[in-house]
């Protein structure tokens, strides 16, 4: 039975033990937890050997991790941000990366709910009066939330959440994303903005929930801050870099902002001597958000689950690099994939030199299901030769196409052809391409054409595809050479425009004949061309 190593890797911050007793309890499973592994050289030695590997924020899976961990299949992230890994190196190396979305919802939108409600009655720092023997209740007037506008920016699951609470103790809620819709935004009863500055300008409070990046860093700089109300008080618990930092502090210590309550730093954690540290009204967690039992448990289980079938079953749930696939839509597709990278490999062996467009068609039965993985197959089976087919798989396989210039693209129609199911595969550059065709016959898959011309051929051994005048004796010269080089014919299928025009002969070989066979082939008179297409 084949082993698996996971390595369960952070930097203090462990993962709910029901997950790992879940793992463990896996015979072929070989589970190692090692929660030291803040520098980077200690998780590249402790990932060697790992197929599997799980996190939460604290430790970094950087291309160097990623490079020493040959064998290393999925990195499982147990929460939501995937800062802390290295995404498209992963893509590249083929490793599947995917995290929870979900589990730590309601623990991060209540923890920034409270985050809000201490910085506006300034608990913390009543607290710590009490604590040093103080009584000062003049020093600690607050505001309510009642009847305050508070702006959401990022209403995605946190945000939502947020939101719901913010509208139960009273306040006005705005949102700002550019990717909610406007009637979900009239379904959660918030005013959506379309232009960020409209969206904080007016609001007592503003509250981050999306997630770094290029986009969205510094959105809260100086500019937009000064833009806002005096007295406006921010909350981040999204990630550090939304909000700059130092411009935070500035304005803090100027008294436009009048609070800031964070979970999440540009540097975490941050120095000591970080100005944010310094100023005046903020209130600080290190980074708790999804630090309840509830949130752990949940995204503990479900990164054990996730990796543990991904590892037995190839299935692939929650990926941030490649498109999902679950059990039943695996076994609904898996023949399709297979037969998907074979026809990507044959085109590979007769489309023109330099192609710039790689086309996958659907039609019929295929064309109502989800084939975007089956497109990723035909596509990794046509790079294989090129760029080596330990270098390309189902992750990186459309970043590889696009670093070629080549086009890829999929379309699909639900009315069958001739065919019930049909895939069309064409490559080429301008009218200058080649097109194979698949199709099922009776569950079995078949070349049903190859440029247009209907053959006939189950994907096999070798494939000869001739190109030839169609006139007597052809059949029986190509018979005698590969005869005479003991290369025996299982399958013939044969084809023509018009009687006289031009002939395809398409042979299913038992073996692969030496290139001095295909020469003598190309020299019979009438032959045109001659392609030899390995399927493996
Ligand atoms: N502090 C913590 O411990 C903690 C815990 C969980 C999640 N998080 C972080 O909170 C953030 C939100 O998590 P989520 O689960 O709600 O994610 P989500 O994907 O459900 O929501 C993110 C939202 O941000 C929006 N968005 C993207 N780009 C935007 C832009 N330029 N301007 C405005 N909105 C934009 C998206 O449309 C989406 O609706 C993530 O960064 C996540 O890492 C932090
Ligand atoms: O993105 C997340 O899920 C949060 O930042 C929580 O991270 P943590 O699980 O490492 O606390």
């Amino acid at each position: 039975m084949a082993k698996f190593n996971i390595l369960i890797a952070g930097n203090n911050d462990p993962i709910s033990s029901i997950g790992i007793d879940l793992l463990k309890a896996e015979p072929s499973f070989d589970v190692t937890v090692n929660m030291n592994l803040k520098a980077e050289d200690a998780m590249v030695e402790a990932s060697r050997e790992a197929h599997a590997i799980i996190v939460r924020s604290g430790a970094k899976v950087t291309a160097k991790v990623l490079d020493a961990a040959k064998n290393l299949k999925v990195v499982g992230r147990a929460g939501v941000g995937v800062d802390n890994i290295d995404i498209p190196y992963a893509s590249k190396r083929g490793v599947v990366v995917m995290n929870t979305p979900g589990g730590n919802t309601v623990s991060t939108a209540e923890h920034a709910f409270g985050l809000m409600m201490s910085l506006s009655r300034k608990v913390p720092q009543a607290h710590a009066s009490v604590i040093g023997g103080k009584w000062e209740r003049k020093n600690f007037q607050g505001a309510e939330l009642n009847k305050k506008t508070l702006a959401v920016l990022g209403m995605g699951r946190i945000g939502t959440e947020f939101a719901k609470r913010a509208q139960a103790f009273g306040m006005t809620v705005v949102a700002y994303d550019p990717y909610l819709s406007a009637n979900r935004a009239e379904m959660l009863k918030v005013e959506l903005r379309d232009n960020l500055d409209d969206a904080v300008k007016d609001a007592d409070f503003i509250t981050m929930h999306m997630p770094l990046t290029p986009e969205t860093k510094h959105m809260l700089n100086e500019t937009r801050l000064r833009l806002c109300k005096k007295g406006v008080r921010v909350i981040n618990c999204a990630r550090g870099g939304l909000v700059d930092d130092n411009a935070l502090a500035k304005l803090l210590e100027e008294g436009h902002v009048g609070g800031a309550a964070l979970d999440v730093y540009e540097v975490e954690p941050p120095p000591a001597d970080y100005a944010l540290l310094k100023a005046p009204n903020v209130v600080f967690t290190p980074h708790l958000g999804a630090s309840t039992e509830e949130a752990q448990e949940s995204v503990g289980i479900e990164i054990a689950e996730q990796v543990k079938e991904n590892l037995l079953h190839g299935t692939v749930v929650n990926a941030v690099n490649m498109p999902n696939v679950d059990p039943k839509t695996l076994a609904e597709i898996g023949p399709f994939l297979r037969f998907g990278e074979i026809l990507g490999r044959l085109i590979s062996q007769i489309a023109p030199q330099r192609a710039e467009f790689l086309r996958v068609n659907y039609s019929g039965n295929l064309g109502k299901m989800d084939t975007t993985l089956v497109s990723r197959g035909v596509l990794k089976g046509y790079l294989e030769r090129p760029i080596g087919a330990d270098q390309v798989n189902l992750i990186n396989a459309v970043g590889t196409a696009e670093n070629l210039g080549l086009r890829f693209t999929e379309s699909r129609v639900p009315e069958p052809t001739e065919f019930s199911d049909l895939i069309e595969v064409e490559v080429g550059s301008g009218e200058n391409k080649a097109v194979i065709s698949g199709s099922f016959f009776g569950g079995d898959p078949r070349i049903v054409k190859i440029n247009g011309r209907r053959v006939e051929a189950t994907p096999e051994g070798t494939l000869l595809l001739l190109e030839n005048d169609d006139r007597p004796g052809m059949i029986g010269a190509y018979g005698t050479i590969l005869g005479k080089h003991q290369v025996n014919i299982a399958n013939m299928s044969l084809s023509r425009n018009v009687e006289g025009g031009t002939a395809l002969t398409l042979l299913t070989l038992d073996s692969t004949p030496p290139q001095a066979v295909i020469q003598e082939l190309e020299k019979i008179p009438g032959v045109k061309r001659v392609y030899c297409m390995e399927l493996e």
